[in-house]
């Protein structure tokens, strides 16, 4: 039988502004998005019913699994009763803000779009995709850096990359970005930096004065409440990333660096029991 394989790649995020709460209990953001050199594999083969298995047995592998929510929510919105045998092979830490299940969920809506024959239009599958989580519609669409607003939905591709080596950690805690959300600390009044001019200036300009520019809202309440969290930033800066940041609501945090031995170094210092991954210069998902 054929199998079909597919890798689905995590991101992080440079500066992350909470701006407001929604009606609904969702929250406002401005963001970018990063892809990096870090991801889970999906195989795929053909089958009557939908049904997965995971190599992580720390996941559910029900209703409750983002591939299979996905599978669901294209099987409810096409009417096809077709099936898929889904093998997950997870390598993405969950609870890390990379926002793997997010990734998993939407390379499940495109590969099943295909291998389904169902031909739902691109508006139809993001709307799919924000339903299924805020970070899906990212990973669906885009391939490289993206601008996003709304709850992360609203999204603008840039045209650019990041032109440093991404040293990406997991300090082995794993943060609910539900919690996150219910324990930053507010500043919903402060004046919203121009982000998207930033990271241009930043990346193509090779303008550093820029980034103090990107922080992350989650940074100081997630550091109170995880101080292993708060030391691979510090690590990573006595390391000499130029910049250093929690991804997400965490507790992945990433570093950049210019060049790939000090890239390399700084891996070396950390914690051996902590998961890492190394992203080059230019990496888009394409
Ligand atoms: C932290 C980020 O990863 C940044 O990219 C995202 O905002 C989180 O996106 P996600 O994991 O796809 O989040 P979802 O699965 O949609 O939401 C989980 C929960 O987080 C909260 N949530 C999420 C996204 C958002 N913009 N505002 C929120 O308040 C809500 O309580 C929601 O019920
Ligand atoms: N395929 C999946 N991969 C990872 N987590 C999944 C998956 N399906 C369901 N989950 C559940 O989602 C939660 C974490 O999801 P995810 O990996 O997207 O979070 P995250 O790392 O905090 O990323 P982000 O908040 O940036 O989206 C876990 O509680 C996990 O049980």
């Amino acid at each position: 039988m054929h199998t079909l394989s597919v890798n689905s790649f995590a991101k992080i995020n440079l500066g992350l502004l909470i701006t407001g709460k929604r009606d609904d209990g969702y929250h406002t953001l401005e963001t970018i998005f990063a892809p990096i050199n870090w991801y889970d594999t999906i195989e795929f083969t053909e089958s009557g019913t939908v049904s997965m298995s995971c190599s992580n047995v720390d996941l559910p592998v029900d209703e409750n699994n983002l591939c299979i929510r996905a599978a669901r929510s294209l099987q409810h919105f096409s009417g096809t009763s077709k099936g898929v045998s889904m093998t997950l092979l997870k390598q993405v830490p969950f609870g890390a803000g990379l926002g793997g299940g997010s990734s998993d969920a939407a390379t499940v809506l495109r590969v099943l779009n295909e291998l389904w024959q169902l031909n739902v239009s691109q508006t139809d599958l993001h709307k799919l995709a924000v339903k299924l989580g805020a970070d899906v519609p990212y990973f669906l669409s885009m391939k490289g850096l993206a601008y996003a607003r709304g709850i992360g939905d609203e999204l603008e591709d840039l045209g650019f990359t990041l032109p440093w080596y991404v040293v990406t950690v997991f300090p082995e805690e794993h943060i609910s970005t539900v919690w996150a959300y219910r324990n930053f600390y507010k500043r919903f009044d402060r004046q919203i930096p121009d982000l998207k001019k930033s990271a241009s200036e930043l990346c193509l300009g090779g303008n550093k004065a820029m980034f103090p520019l990107f922080e992350n809202d989650f940074e100081p309440a997630v550091f109170d409440h995880f101080p292993a969290v708060r030391a691979v930033k510090s690590a990573l800066l006595d390391a000499g990333t130029v910049f250093a940041s929690l991804s997400g609501s965490g507790s992945a945090v990433f570093g950049l660096f210019e060049e790939e031995r000090d890239a390399l170094e700084a891996m070396k210092r950390l914690p051996e029991n902590y998961r890492k991954s190394l992203t080059p210069p230019g990496f888009t998902m394409a």
